[in-house]
């Protein structure tokens, strides 16, 4: 990929930019935020690391949009994250005027790019920027699934004592507290983690799993997180920017899968150059099948509540 922007040189942002810069995820990385110098301020430190991680990627940033002009890729983490005691839903109202004004700076000076959506809620502003678009759902996603399994497999991991990275997690659903998480497809190197963890405790983890935002900000008290969910964004650009086809739980707008359309949220996708390539929908037994529906109807409201701002 040739270049890629951010929008929200705050904290998800600006470890997101390091994270594909080290990784020479493109050749130019663009930061834009409403704040004055921040995203300059921010590019140079960052392109200031160079010598050390040895890459050689351009960074700019500006508080023009324009900066965004000719980008492959858009990855919004532009917004508010929620405060201790919040919920995620508890900031759409102040989010979805923020998310408006970016999408029309996207469609202004990036409109042959696709958009990586981060803020919260990021189904529900997924699906609001697909609505004011019009593109096609390849090109307008968002990330938390990988997140949210990654949270899940280092449950696993401190659990088992086993390595991490033997260890498959996927969870689906909205992001927020009705997630779900699937044991039934998480393994270790292939094996199926029930026979290593008794049901009460796959259980608690699978809690925990569901509650791992809230987590991080009850821990870091003035942040929500940002290093785990800049490397899941950079694990996405890597699937995207180099093809490579791979299968991860990415918010995606439902044409009809699992029985549902008119709603954007976490399922299985193949990432690949054109960006969201496709859905593949499991067949989900009865808990499951419940269980997702109890988010759909979750993220559904939020969306609802579009129609009121
Ligand atoms: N989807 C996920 O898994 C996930 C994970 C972590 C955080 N988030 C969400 O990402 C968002 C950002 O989190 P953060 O910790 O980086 O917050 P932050 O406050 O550190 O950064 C947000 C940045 O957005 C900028 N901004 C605000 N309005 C803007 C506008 N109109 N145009 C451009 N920039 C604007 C702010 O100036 C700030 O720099 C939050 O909504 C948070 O909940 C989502
Ligand atoms: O918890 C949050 O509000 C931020 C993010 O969605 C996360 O899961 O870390």
């Amino acid at each position: 990929m040739q270049k890629i922007s951010i929008v929200g040189a705050g904290r998800v942002g600006e470890t997101t930019a390091q994270i594909l810069a080290e990784e020479e995820l493109c050749r130019e990385i663009a930061l834009y935020d409403v704040r004055e110098d921040v995203s300059e301020g921010v590019a140079l430190d960052i392109f200031q690391t160079a010598p050390f991680f040895e890459f050689d990627c351009r960074l700019t940033g500006s508080n023009d949009p324009a900066v965004m002009a000719g980008s492959d890729l858009v990855v919004v983490t532009a917004g508010f994250p929620r405060k201790p005691g919040m919920s995620r839903s508890d900031v759409l109202a102040a989010n979805v005027a923020i998310i408006d004004e970016v999408t029309d700076h996207i469609l202004a000076h990036a409109p042959h790019a696709s958009i990586l959506v981060v803020s919260n809620p990021v189904d529900t502003l997924t699906y609001r920027i697909a609505q004011r678009t019009g593109w096609a759902r390849s090109r307008v996603f968002g990330q938390a699934g990988v997140l949210d399994a990654s949270r899940m497999a280092a449950f696993i991991a401190e659990e088992t004592g086993f390595s991490a990275l033997d260890i498959t997690t996927i969870v689906l659903g909205g992001h927020g507290d009705t997630m779900v998480p699937m044991p039934r497809y998480c393994t270790i190197n292939g094996v199926p983690v029930s026979n290593f963890i008794a049901p009460e405790r796959l259980d608690a983890i699978i809690e925990r799993t569901r509650k791992g935002g809230a987590e991080i900000l009850a821990l870091r008290k003035n942040s929500s997180a940002y290093d785990a969910p800049a490397a899941a964004v950079a694990a996405m650009v890597d699937a995207i920017s180099n093809d490579r086809k791979r299968l991860m739980p990415c918010v995606a707008l439902l044409e009809g899968e699992y029985g549902e359309r008119d709603i954007a949220m976490g399922v299985p996708c193949v990432l690949d150059e054109s960006g969201l390539a496709r859905v593949v929908e499991l067949e989900l037994d009865d808990r499951e099948r419940q269980d997702f529906e109890h988010s759909v109807a979750a993220v559904r409201a939020d969306i609802q509540r579009l129609a009121e701002l």
